[in-house]
């Protein structure tokens, strides 16, 4: 892409920095001033991102491209707002939980928003916000979190390789395999600033 050109998938993706205020989850949460984080720099902690048409995602050859190459065999959709999902209080606090998976977690929203907030390798909050149209993997031991935005409602495909497993291991979990991994591929790994710590 020519430097000029704006990335289509900001339109859908956006992250940035968090305050440290105690607000409404659902707010934007922006520092002053506001702090954004690229989705090259999100994919420097291994965060990977997609905009994709929503509106016709049965047919999209580029999601088809997608599933096959990275093998997400299975599908299915999370409808998440306070009428659509049951238990909805309990599971909306449980989502805001920090947390890891031991797989990929991947989502796509076909409608709606929603906030992924996701570790830094300097342990700061961004936040990531996904709107129809973008998908995003987040690998597997990253530290993170969901939370509605104030349109309360989002509409996400969730992809999974094989037979899915949704287990959310709350912070702390370090001794993990997959934590482990992540830590080495993504926080400890000697390129730009972090080298520096590596060598310290
Ligand atoms: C929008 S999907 C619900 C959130 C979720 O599944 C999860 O694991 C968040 O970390
Ligand atoms: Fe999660």
């Amino acid at each position: 892409m020519v430097a000029t050109e704006k990335d289509p998938r900001e339109e859908v993706i956006q992250a940035w920095y968090m305050d440290d205020s105690d607000e409404d989850q659902r707010l934007p949460h922006h520092r002053e001033p506001k702090e954004f984080v690229s989705l090259d720099q999100l994919t420097e902690l291994g965060v990977l991102s997609w905009r994709l048409d929503a509106d016709n995602y049965e047919t999209d050859e580029e999601l088809k491209k997608i599933r096959e190459e990275r093998g997400y065999s299975y599908m299915d959709f999370c409808e998440v707002s306070p009428e659509k999902l049951p238990n909805y209080e309990e599971k909306i606090k449980n989502f805001f939980e920090e947390h890891l998976h031991t797989d990929e977690e991947i989502r796509y929203a076909v409608a709606g928003s929603g906030y992924f907030d996701v570790r830094d390798r300097n342990e700061r909050w961004i936040r990531v916000w996904l709107k129809k149209g973008g998908l995003i993997v987040l690998p597997a031991g990253i530290y993170h979190r969901f939370t509605l935005d104030t349109d309360n409602y989002i509409k996400a495909m969730r992809l999974f390789v094989g037979d899915p497993v949704w287990t959310p291991f709350n912070r702390p979990h370090d001794h993990l395999p997959a934590r482990q991994e992540y830590v080495k591929a993504f926080v400890h790994k000697e390129t730009g600033d972090h080298a520096v710590d590596a060598a310290a």
